[in-house]
């Protein structure tokens, strides 16, 4: 006992830290009982020792210090192990990681590194590195290291530093040993420094354990996906592999793990679209089924990814999604298929339009009134890459200015009084990710202009009394009858919200220009409305051949309903076309002047002499005699007032165009069968 308290244990290592990290040791185990100091030999050394238990750090540390102990000294050279503290650093690198074990010396690299295989971290790739190395180690960004962080080379992002090594427990017993306390503290000792493993393997099972988990819950999920999933890592192994490929394969995911591919999946075609083929898609038969296989690479993980679709679902799929679209009202009805004509001149339209389908830059369709342009822009939707999307229509002529902003920004509620509860989504929102029609758009106010032209710009909307924007992604069609550039010039309409619209051009021929598709229109009109089997008399098919159809197509298949409703038989006769008035009118290649040729000042002046034309025809509807007197009477009820002087202006319009004749004294005005012609085809 006597020996215990006058020896003392000299702690000798190379290093300050070393020498600190192994007195800090020591001291917590045996601190109670033995007495001990420790020196460094790069920083200080006690002249000579005599008479103690000398611990050399390690056996190279021998050379530099054995001058300073004598024979009267016991010496210890410690064995090491790796700090647990710091180990679960470690097992944060993913498997196979190449790193670098950094260390003053081959040997201590080396020695460390079986240490860190033996006790079980043996995920990793080590390299030994120390200062005298010669091999080139560029291309490895990890490395880790026993306190010896300024040996690692300058090229290392990740440096792992897992404090300096401990005094293992064979050692430790030697020093109780030499302190004759093997007997008295072995047990105790041995079972703190075991205590402190146990918490060390604990660690690394938790960490295993939540490995596992995590990998039993990636499995459920890839399991549950509907799609067959492989992952091929890059020496053509299998190392995903979910239920639905079982279905697909036949064969179990426990024998296809880790199996080579071609080993598993037999199929020439898709072992060739793996390897062989630059294409991301191709559709394969597997097991008589019919897949879409996509593939991709993660250049990172040196993966291979599969994905296989069963093409039935995914069609089922689209047609639910498409379901719901319909069910909404939000799709395009028409298609290319229901444009009819094979003039060269329709021909070309529909083949431009197809074209200009495929981009997803805004498209502009001049066309006049009746000529399709709600068809165009339909089938248009149909087949752009959006066609699974909302198709919305707006057209700006149908409603009045302040119902407009509502319904193409929405509402926040309580924007304003009436507003409904919980605010409203606007048409550009309900059409987000597809395709929005802007019908009639020559006919937006330039307060309209202005707002329309910020969202297009911004592509993200603002309803109305709220305050964030929301981002959107659709495609504009707008469509027009009006001659916009003039519009723009005469300053009615916006020359930036112009350019952005007429970004892509379609210009719709107007039906007298192909006149050779108007038998073919007739007889698709007429089985279109009736299962009879309809003649029409030679005259009529001339006739209606050679009319000039200011209204185009919709004035056209107007006139074949009213044919259909007044036939006396199967065959149409001279005797079933409208009334003179109405078709006549259109016979004579009048002169009229179309609005779509016309100034824009003419047109704004036009709006106003159509509305006392319009009036006219109702007073005479009414079998009264429309004086100017009349005329100012049932404007003012409909809260139209106009002067008399004004009226008599808008009258004398109307004259000169021949839409209307003014008789004198109590005979008032009246309308002209050019005037019905022009009113119906408006
Ligand atoms: N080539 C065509 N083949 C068959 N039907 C057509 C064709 N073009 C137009 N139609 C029919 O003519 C009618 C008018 O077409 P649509 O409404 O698309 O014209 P629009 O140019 O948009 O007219 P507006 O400018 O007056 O709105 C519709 O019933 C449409 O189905």
């Amino acid at each position: 006992m006597e020996e215990t308290t006058s020896r003392e244990l000299i702690i000798l290592a190379g290093t300050v830290e070393t020498a600190s990290a192994l007195h800090q040791q020591l001291k917590e185990i045996l601190g109670e009982y033995i007495a001990m100091e420790s020196y460094a030999a790069e920083d200080y050394l006690p002249s000579l020792l005599s008479h103690k238990v000398v611990i050399y750090s390690s056996d190279l540390v021998e050379q530099e210090v054995e001058h300073i102990v004598d024979a009267s000294c016991d010496i210890i050279t410690a064995r090491r192990t790796t700090n647990y503290q710091y180990i679960d650093q470690l097992f944060h690198l993913p498997e196979a990681t190449k790193v670098l074990y950094v260390n003053d010396f081959q040997e201590t690299a080396q020695e460390a590194i079986e240490t860190l295989q033996r006790i079980g971290i043996n995920h990793l790739q080590y390299i030994p590195y120390y200062p005298s190395i010669s091999e080139n180690v560029q291309h490895i960004d990890t490395a880790i290291t026993p306190g010896e962080v300024h040996l690692v080379p300058d090229h290392v992002e990740n440096v792992i530093n897992i404090g300096v090594r401990l005094i293992d427990i064979t050692t430790l017993m030697e020093i109780l040993e030499k302190f004759y306390l093997k007997d008295r503290l072995g047990a105790e000792i041995s079972d703190r420094y075991t205590r402190k493993i146990i918490e060390l393997s604990k660690r690394i099972s938790e960490i295993n354990q939540q490995t596992v988990q995590l990998h039993e819950h990636l499995k459920q999920v890839v399991d549950g996906i509907n799609d067959g999933i492989v992952a091929i890592d890059k020496q053509g192994k299998i190392s995903v592999y979910n239920q639905m490929m079982e279905n697909y394969t036949g064969v179990l995911s426990i024998h296809a793990f880790h199996k080579q591919v071609q080993h598993i999946v037999k199929n020439q075609e898709i072992l060739s679209f793996i390897f062989h083929e630059e294409a991301r898609s191709r559709l394969l038969t597997i097991n008589q089924q019919q897949v879409m296989v996509y593939k991709f690479h993660l250049q990172q993980e040196e993966t291979t990814i599969l994905i296989f679709k069963n093409t039935d679902e995914t069609i089922s799929m689209e047609k639910a999604a498409r379901k719901e679209l319909v069910q909404k009202g939000y799709v395009a009805k028409y298609t290319f298929e229901h444009i009819i004509g094979d003039t060269p001149q329709l021909l070309r339209t529909e083949n431009i339009a197809r074209k200009l389908a495929k981009s997803e830059l805004p498209v502009l369709i001049h066309g006049e009134s009746g000529t399709g342009k709600e068809l165009y822009a339909n089938s248009i939707h149909n087949v752009s890459s959006r066609h699974y999307q909302p198709f919305l229509a707006m057209n700006f002529s149908a409603l009045p200015e302040e119902l407009l902003e509502s319904e193409l920004f929405g509402y926040e509620e309580g924007a304003f009084t009436g507003a409904q509860k919980g605010g409203k989504k606007g048409v550009f929102e309900q059409a987000d990710g597809g395709t929005l029609f802007l019908d009639e758009i020559g006919d937006i106010s330039l307060k309209l202009q202005a707002r329309l032209l910020r969202v297009i710009q911004e592509m993200e909307i603002r309803r109305i009394g709220g305050n964030k924007n929301i981002p959107i992604d659709v495609r504009i069609i707008a469509a027009t009858n009006k001659d916009l550039h003039s519009l723009m010039k005469q300053g009615y309409f916006r020359e930036d919200l112009y350019h952005r619209i007429k970004v892509l051009y379609l210009q719709l021929p107007p039906l007298r220009e192909r006149k050779e598709d108007i038998p073919l229109l007739i007889y698709h009109f007429i089985k279109e409305q009736t299962k009879q089997d309809i003649h029409l008399s030679p005259e009529v098919v001339d006739m209606l051949q050679h009319a000039s159809w200011y209204g185009n197509i919709r004035e056209l298949k107007n006139t074949i309903s009213y044919m259909l409703a007044v036939r006396e038989s199967n065959y149409i006769t001279i005797e079933d076309l409208p009334a003179e008035a109405t078709f006549q009118a259109n016979l004579a290649e009048n002169q009229l002047e179309h609005p779509v040729t016309k100034s824009a000042e003419n047109w704004m002046d036009e709006q106003e002499w159509l509305t006392v034309l319009h009036y006219i025809h109702e007073i005479h509807n009414r079998g009264e005699r429309a004086s100017r007197h009349k005329i100012m009477e049932i404007m003012k009820e409909k809260d139209e007032e106009l002067s008399e002087q004004q009226i008599r202006l808008r009258l004398n319009s109307l004259k000169d165009m021949g839409f209307v004749s003014i008789g004198r004294g109590r005979k008032g005005t009246s309308i002209t069968s050019k005037g019905i012609a022009y009113l119906q085809q408006s």
